[in-house]
């Protein structure tokens, strides 16, 4: 069974249609990538997914379940993780203690199981170095790190990446990358808004490409990427 699918999914901001009968299957374990250009709808797919936002037609479901009328608190619960574009991290504490929050708060985690997910979690998005730094103090690379270990702590079962990458030197981004093919390995699903294509096609099994909130193509990145009509549209080459 998909771990989360989106059925004709719509939504409009007044008379613009921004999601437009948006529908596919994530399996599970599975990495999707979605490209677009700029307002093609990628955040606001996210917002439909995450429950910040609720379709004005059409029908999501996690592990069968419909979860369309379900707040973003509730989804947190049931398995979406979420990082943002702009790292907001609680400056004043500790990378460990910003991970304590999202563990308890975003992923209902006991105070008793808590801190050694959070010491593992730490571990595996290579921030265990950083954990007594105020999180204010951190460089681009570990806040981007540390918006994937928050996101962790909620125990997804489907992490949404938002541009995870931008911003970072072709270095950083090699070790970014290499961070979550790991988290990609243990199973859990991820769905990777990305502009930074090459970090993007080196993890992610599909791609998406969106276009006025309409879903142009879905399938492998290479038969994606290599498609006309998308290197027109996306890339903005004429062929
Ligand atoms: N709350 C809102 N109210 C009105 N219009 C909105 C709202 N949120 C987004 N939009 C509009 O919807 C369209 C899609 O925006 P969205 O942010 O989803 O695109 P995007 O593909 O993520 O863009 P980018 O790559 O620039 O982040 C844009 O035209 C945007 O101005």
């Amino acid at each position: 069974m998909a771990i989360l699918s989106l059925q004709n999914v719509s939504k409009s901001f007044g008379a613009l249609k921004v999601t437009d009968d948006v529908r596919f299957e994530l399996a599970e374990g599975e990495a999707l990538g979605i490209i677009g250009p700029n307002g093609a709808g990628k955040s606001t797919l996210f917002n439909l997914i995450a429950g910040n936002l609720r379709p004005d037609e059409g029908v999501i479901t996690l592990s069968g379940r419909d979860v369309t009328g379900e707040s973003p608190m509730q989804r947190c619960a049931s398995g979406v993780g979420r990082s943002f574009q702009i790292p907001q991290p609680f400056g004043h504490l500790s990378v460990y203690e910003n991970l304590l929050v999202a563990a308890r708060f975003g992923g209902g985690v006991s105070g008793h199981d808590a801190p050694a997910l959070c010491m593992d979690i730490l571990r595996r998005t290579g921030l265990a170095e950083s954990a007594a730094k105020p999180a204010g103090s951190l460089s681009l690379l570990s806040r981007k790190r540390l918006e994937l270990a928050r996101a962790m702590a909620t125990r997804p079962r489907v992490i949404l990446l938002d541009e995870i990458a931008g911003g970072l030197t072709d270095g950083e981004c090699v070790e970014l990358v290499a961070t979550i093919r790991g988290i990609h390995g243990e199973g859990i699903a991820i769905i990777w808004i990305e502009h930074v294509l090459h970090a993007l096609t080196s993890v992610v099994e599909r791609l998406m490409v969106l276009n006025f909130g309409k879903m142009l193509m879905i399938g492998a990145p290479d038969e994606v990427m290599a498609s006309p009509e998308v290197k027109e549209i996306y890339l903005g080459i004429e062929v």
